[in-house]
Parts: C-alpha cells; structure tokens; sequence
C-alpha cells in the first residue's frame, strides 16, 4: 500500500522527470492558483463526503485531497520536513 510518503516521492520524480501524460506534470504547469483551488475543492468534498456519504467515500476524498496539498508542496518547492516541523 502507498505511503504518504512514497506518494510525495513520486510526485517529487514525475515534477523532474515530467512524463507525458501525467496529471501531476499538467497540475504543476497549471500554476499555484489552479492548484489552490483544487485544494479548496477537495476540502469541500471531503466536508460533504464527511457529512453525506460512507467512510469509504470520505476517506478516498481525503485521500484526494493529501493528493493536492503534495501537488502544492512541490509547486512550492517545500519539502515533507519542511511541514513535519509544524506538526
Ligand atoms: N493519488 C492521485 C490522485 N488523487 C486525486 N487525483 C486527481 O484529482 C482529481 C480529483 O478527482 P475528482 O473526481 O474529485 O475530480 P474531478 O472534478 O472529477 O476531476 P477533474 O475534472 O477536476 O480532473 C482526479 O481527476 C485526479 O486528476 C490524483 N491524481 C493522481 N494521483 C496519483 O499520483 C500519481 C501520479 O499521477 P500522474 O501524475 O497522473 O501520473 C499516481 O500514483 C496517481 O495514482
């Protein structure tokens, strides 16, 4: 199973090595404020998934949504420890 981790990594590859077709490298091009507002979107739906749907539902929006803040970590070029000092 991946890791939070193991997903930033492959994130962290796909932003250097930029292979066609990937979602993160369209992501990342798109800019911070279209990053942003996927952000905000997922949150949402993890609020509504919370609220309205199953478990399984909400957690595969959370997982979505850790998806997007990495997709803005990278673009930021902030590192994992860079938020696990805050933790
Ligand atoms: N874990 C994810 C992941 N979670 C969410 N997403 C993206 O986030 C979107 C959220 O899905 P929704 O159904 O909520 O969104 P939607 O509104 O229907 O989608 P859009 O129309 O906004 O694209 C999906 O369309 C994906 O583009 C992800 N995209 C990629 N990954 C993983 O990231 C890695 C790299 O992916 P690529 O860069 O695409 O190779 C792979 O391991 C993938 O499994």
């Amino acid at each position: 199973m991946k890791t939070f981790e193991d997903l930033f990594a492959e994130l962290t590859q796909k932003a250097q090595t930029r292979p066609e077709g990937s979602g993160t490298v369209e992501e990342l091009d798109a800019g911070i404020h279209q990053i942003g507002k996927k952000v905000v979107e997922e949150a949402a739906e993890v609020w509504m998934a919370a609220e309205y749907q199953s478990d399984q539902e909400t957690a595969e929006e959370i997982s979505q949504l850790l998806y997007h803040l990495q997709v803005m970590m990278i673009a930021k070029g902030l590192t994992l420890d860079d938020v696990y000092r805050h933790l």
